[in-house]
């Protein structure tokens, strides 16, 4: 992802060119510094692990010396698994999960607020508690914003958006982008919950199998949509004016603009909404070309980004199997979910057919497998999906459509099939984290085991493991003693 292939930078205006790529020191409302882990665009963004764990004196003193024990083995351990255990994290000021604030101290709306309560959130994650401030600040403040997976930053972007709808304006003018169907799907539900005690506040979906007549005006506060239709809404059907568009939120940010295909339509929607429109992009990577191509076309963003050491999260065990075929792959995934006690399992293939492959030999052995890839029809993507987050399936086999965003609470296990590459054939350590990131949602436990099956294989898994600055370990599959180890908090 180089920032020559990106032509938004071709399509900016002049004063767009123009905008500097620095962090503008805005008054936040609390005027807390951002926390650590968060570190201003212009900072040298490297630091040693031991950097990046120790913490303050201030904040260690904020934890009892039992917590600290307690914590010291999760950290170690990345066992979390109880409702305590999420406290503890909350408390370390390294853990993504770590809050200060309440979200009665967001300055919410009571309605909101009430919302936020009834889906069960007791406090706001880090990204929460350090966005919402910014987002919720007048004038509007843009931003670009950087927190691993599964810690919230869908709660985050949808708090800003309902914030910001104003029911008095019967048009939309707050519009939510996502790469897929399904994620605009989840992020509507999400956001639909939320407003729970918000009825004046209209949703509507802007995706593949929702039509619309040419000139209907949508009288709609909020479209959360994919980028080709959401286009095609504004533009050749004028069901809505993108001009009059007042918070327009990129999710999966990077992929949004730097991925062929999404990139023409996510620029022209861009290019179309007024300057003073509140922009904010979120993702969990931010490939360095990508972010700094960001900074430059988002006027004056504050900008909260990782550390790289900090993008992968404890709570995942990472390791790798060596294998010498597909078939040994198979095997060895049998084994190994034979031993472990998986709540459920999502695989990742690198092409459909071997993932069509997979969940036949699965399927003949008697596992209740589901197959989700790209070519389906939308019917029958929102069939499986909602089927595997009821349980009815306890594996889904599937392609890089599904590794990003996808929340489903109960996967302990993300099984690469194959390594995450590019086009290539090079690593790709934006999709590895974004496919692992499928478990360990929230502070939860979660295995990630990579299927290794040759020397450029290997070559990939070294690359990533140097990359993240985060050990891989090797797993014999075949040992079930060493695979109940992972079961373990030891
Ligand atoms: N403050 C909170 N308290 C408790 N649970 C929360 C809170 N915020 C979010 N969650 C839950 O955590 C899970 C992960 O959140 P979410 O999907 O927003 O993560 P994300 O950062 O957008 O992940 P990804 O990078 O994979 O898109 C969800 O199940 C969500 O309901």
């Amino acid at each position: 992802m180089a920032t020559s292939s990106l032509d938004w930078g071709a399509a900016a205006n002049e004063e767009e060119k123009e905008v500097t790529a620095k962090l503008t020191n805005i008054n936040l409302r609390n005027k807390e510094e951002p926390p650590p882990w968060m570190v201003p665009s212009e900072e040298p963004s490297v630091t040693t692990p031991e950097e990046g764990l120790a913490g303050s004196v201030e904040d260690s003193e904020k934890i009892s010396a039992a917590e600290k024990s307690l914590l010291q083995k999760v950290i170690r351990k990345g066992l979390v698994e109880n409702h305590h255990d999420l406290e503890v994290q909350r408390k370390d000021p390294n853990s993504p999960l770590y809050s200060v604030k309440t979200f009665e101290a967001l300055n919410l709306r009571p309605e909101l607020l009430k919302g936020v309560h009834a889906m069960g959130f007791d406090a706001p994650s880090k990204i929460q508690e350090t966005a919402l401030p910014t987002l919720l600040v007048d004038p509007p403040q843009n931003m670009i914003a950087q927190s691993q997976s599964g810690t919230g930053k869908t709660a985050a972007f949808v708090l800003a958006m309902l914030s910001r709808t104003d029911v008095s304006k019967n048009y939309p003018h707050v519009v939510c982008l996502s790469p897929t169907f399904e994620l605009a799907i989840q992020t509507g539900e999400v956001a639909k919950k939320m407003a729970k005690f918000c009825p004046h506040i209209k949703i509507r979906y802007a995706v593949r199998g929702e039509e619309i007549s040419r000139g209907t005006q949508i009288n709609d506060h909020i479209l959360i949509g994919t980028p080709g239709k959401l286009l095609d809404w504004g533009t050749k059907l004028r069901c809505f004016d993108l001009t009059k568009v007042e918070v327009f939120v990129l999710d999966e940010a990077d992929v949004m603009i730097a991925t062929q295909g999404h990139q023409d339509q996510s620029i022209r929607i861009h290019k179309l909404l007024p300057k003073t429109c509140q922009m904010m992009l979120f993702s969990a990577t931010y490939d360095e070309d990508v972010m700094k191509f960001a900074e430059m076309i988002i006027r004056n963003p504050v900008v909260l980004k990782l550390h790289r050491e900090q993008q992968s999260l404890d709570n995942i065990k990472q390791h790798y199997v060596v294998c010498k075929s597909k078939e040994d792959k198979y095997r060895s995934i049998s084994n190994i979910y034979g031993v472990l006690t998986i709540g459920q399992a999502m695989i990742f293939c690198h092409t459909r057919k071997t993932a069509s492959w997979l969940a036949e030999t699965m399927s003949r052995e008697g596992h209740a497998v589901a197959l989700l890839s790209g070519e389906l029809e939308i019917e029958q993507r929102i069939n499986i999906i909602n089927r595997f987050r009821e349980g009815k399936e306890k594996v889904l086999i599937t392609t890089n459509v599904m590794a990003r965003g996808i929340d489903v609470e109960q996967v302990t296990m993300v099984v690469n099939f194959d390594l995450p590459v590019d086009q290539s054939g090079r690593a790709d350590c934006e999709t590895y984290l974004h496919r692992i990131g499928r478990t360990g949602r929230f502070g939860k436990s979660g295995v990630a085991i990579n299927l290794v099956d040759g020397p450029r294989s290997m070559q990939v898994l070294q690359y990533i493991e140097n990359h993240f600055k985060r050990p891989i370990l090797r797993l014999d599959a075949e040992d079930v003693d060493e695979i109940e180890k992972l079961n373990k908090d030891d």
